[in-house]
């Protein structure tokens, strides 16, 4: 197993900000840790990498216990924080020998490890510069590359696209991609697109709780299937849209728009709302699966854990 969390909490006061967090990574690729603000997702990263001390529970990289053999553990994880710590004095050779030499890089090897993590992350053509002088997409890389150098398992990446431009993005995107071949990536994030599009697991937190954890596929099916809109000339009462089997909450968003959330599937719902729409001469004018707003998404997971 390359991560295995048993019950990890932590609370920085008196309340939990993560409460039995439950991981399990065995393969490589790319898992998403998807939550919205404060919900705990760079508590539990920061615990996994090392960076603080959890108050319950217990963290297994590559089987071995982060307490017990902390040196060890961390030599199958590369860390790339919120806020990567990039020495803007330095240039990106030196600061990458530096970061060789802290990851205990045997001294023959470091040049060829420097050399090699230069040329996978794009940054061998400006290996002089200051850091300081580095746009914020070449910064981005010089944080992956020391949190790769020393081939670890384990890559954990707190927000790695959070703050880049439409370029940035994508090279950053196509880097992880890469690295997510032959290492296992913990990537967090509070956009769901970008968590679809660059994973293939995701594990949703919420108030510090695991609400979903399954592979994306299951998460787009669940998220997106389990609300419609609905466009209606003359709606009715929302009591009556209840009474459609299978309907679940109706929500006006406007006097004539509404979200409707449902059990079962999409085809079978709507064909049954279509139905009632022309014996009740509701005037249907459109209907479509939601999208799935990810705040809905959240208060549905919310409610299912609880
Ligand atoms: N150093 C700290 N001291 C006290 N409370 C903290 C501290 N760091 C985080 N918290 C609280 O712990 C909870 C989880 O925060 P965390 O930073 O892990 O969330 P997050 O999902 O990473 O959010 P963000 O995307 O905003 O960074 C929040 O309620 C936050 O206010």
């Amino acid at each position: 197993m390359i991560l295995r969390t048993e019950n990890l909490s932590h609370r920085y006061s008196s309340t939990w900000a993560i409460r039995d967090i439950n991981i399990e990574i065995e393969r490589t690729g790319i898992i998403g840790l998807l939550g919205s603000n404060g919900a705990g997702k760079s508590t539990t990263m920061n615990i996994i990498c090392g960076a603080l001390n959890q108050t319950e529970g217990n963290v297994f990289i590559n089987d071995i216990d982060t307490r017990k053999q902390p040196e060890e553990a961390k030599k199958e994880i590369g860390f790339l924080p919120q806020f990567p710590p990039l020495y803007s004095d330095l240039t990106i050779d030196e600061y990458l020998t530096y970061c060789a030499e802290l990851r205990s890089i045997q001294k023959t090897q470091i040049r060829s490890a420097v050399n090699e993590v230069k040329e996978r992350c794009g940054l061998a053509h400006i290996s002089s510069r200051l850091i300081r002088n580095l746009s914020g997409g070449y910064k981005q890389r010089v944080g992956i590359a020391q949190a790769i150098i020393h081939k670890p398992r384990l890559v954990v990446m707190d927000e790695p696209t959070n703050g880049l431009d439409p370029n940035q993005l994508i090279e950053a995107r196509k880097l992880i991609r890469e690295i997510g071949q032959d290492h296992t990536v913990l990537l967090s994030s509070h956009i769901l697109s970008e968590i679809n599009l660059l994973c293939q697991e995701i594990i949703m937190i919420e108030s510090g709780r695991v609400v979903f954890s399954d592979s994306m596929d299951a998460f787009n099916s669940y998220a997106q299937t389990k609300s419609l809109l609905m466009r209606l000339e003359t709606p009715p009462h929302a009591a009556d849209i209840m009474q459609v089997s299978g309907v679940t909450q109706t929500e006006f968003l406007t006097s004539n728009q509404l979200r409707i959330f449902f059990e079962g599937s999409y085809d079978e719902i709507s064909d049954k709302l279509i139905a009632a729409s022309i014996s009740g001469s509701w005037k249907m004018k459109e209907i479509s699966p939601d999208k799935g707003l990810l705040d809905d998404v959240f208060k549905q997971l919310t409610n299912r854990s609880a």
